[in-house]
């Protein structure tokens, strides 16, 4: 926790949903956690009012991310963006929305400054920024987005991935509905998002050559074709290509088999379809401490798993493990060198 290290921005999040009781929290518990230094993007007034909800006595300094690093062991410093909030924990308030999009924009662009070493987004409602115009579906692509306009030129192909300690997971398509799926599903978005999570997981994470299990679409992979056509047709195509390209790739495996104990050794990392097939035993296995990494973006942002659970705002009583797992990955993706 030395001054000197870079800290890593945190935008608020949603202001009705328990990111800053996770911002308040994980401050007040930094030494037993062992959290890198942090600053919130958000608002401050809001944050004194959550931390009186919550019964926590810290201070709280308003400031500018070049001192952050400075004050992170006495006060939770607090980059304030946007106007004063008013707290109001469980309800959804649309005139929000542009200081939350503000946060993660303006914590984007201190990474690029050079100001932070790395991005740590607390949970925003997507529903609630959709009715405001947000065109993005979540922060995933809209990061791909900023990239693209903070870093001209820099490849910018943004890949989610969940991680936890015992199961990492992709999910090929992300939040779109599920109808559309068989549709959005081809050969290149299966080749393009299988090497860039096999060329993240070998630079970013360590793996020498990591293996990489690509599942079916449909229910037994589709049975030789009998029970839907696409795992023979797009996915073992996709598979061939990526073999030929000297990937460790295995499949299309059947999703119901794919994550039990015993069936996890054989991989590093699964590829699934759609959203829910492979986030379901992601979170089923590691709800408390994975983490949300966003690969293929020339900066750093993690993640907590969760969403902004907004019946537990202002109640304390939360885990706060995630975001805990997610400041820490971030600081050591963003410093390879110290670990
Ligand atoms: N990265 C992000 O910004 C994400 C945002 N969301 C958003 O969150 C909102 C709510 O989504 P849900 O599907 O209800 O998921 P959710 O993760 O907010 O809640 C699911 C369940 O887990 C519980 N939970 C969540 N986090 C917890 C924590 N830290 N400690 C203890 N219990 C916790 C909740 O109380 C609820 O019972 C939606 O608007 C969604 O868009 C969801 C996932 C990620
Ligand atoms: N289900 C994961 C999720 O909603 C996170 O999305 P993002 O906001 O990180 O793109």
């Amino acid at each position: 926790m030395g001054s000197s290290q870079k800290p890593l921005a945190v935008s608020m999040g949603e202001p009705a949903g328990i990111g800053p009781d996770l911002a308040l929290l994980a401050w007040a518990n930094r030494k037993a956690l062992k959290l890198p230094p942090f600053y919130v993007r958000g608002d401050a007034t809001l944050l004194k009012e959550r931390a009186g909800r919550l019964g926590l006595s810290l201070r709280i300094e308003t400031t500018s991310p070049d001192l952050a690093s400075g004050q992170f062991a006495k006060s939770l410093p607090v980059v304030q963006t946007g106007p004063a909030l008013a707290d109001r924990p469980g309800e959804e308030q649309a005139e929000t929305a542009p200081s939350v999009i503000a946060a993660i924009e303006a914590s984007v662009e201190d990474v690029q400054a050079g100001l932070a070493s790395g991005l740590v987004t607390l949970p925003i409602n997507k529903a609630a920024l959709y009715k405001t115009g947000f065109s993005f579906p979540g922060h995933t692509e809209y990061l791909g987005a900023l990239a693209e306009k903070h870093w001209p030129g820099a490849p910018a192909r943004p890949v989610m991935m969940i991680a936890g300690p015992e199961l990492m997971v992709v999910p090929v398509t992300i939040h779109i509905p599920l109808r559309d799926v068989p549709d959005a599903v081809t050969v290149d978005l299966i080749v393009e998002t299988a090497e860039i999570t096999a060329r993240d997981l070998k630079t970013r994470f360590g793996y020498a050559t990591p293996r990489l299990a690509i599942c079916g679409l449909n229910p037994h992979a589709g049975e030789n074709g009998s029970i839907g056509t696409e795992d023979r047709d797009v996915i073992e195509p996709a598979i061939a290509a990526l073999r030929d390209k000297g990937l460790d790739v295995t499949g299309p495996h059947p999703a119901d088999t794919l994550f039990h104990p015993q069936a996890r050794g054989g991989y590093d990392c699964v590829l699934g379809m759609y959203h829910d097939q492979v986030l379901v035993p992601a979170k089923t296995i590691g709800f408390d401490d994975s983490v949300n990494v966003t690969l293929g973006l020339p900066f750093v942002r993690t993640s907590p798993d969760h969403g902004t659970a907004y019946a537990l705002a202002g109640t304390g009583d939360i885990r706060i493990d995630s975001f805990a797992a997610s400041l820490r990955m971030a600081d050591v993706l963003a410093h390879p060198e110290r670990f």
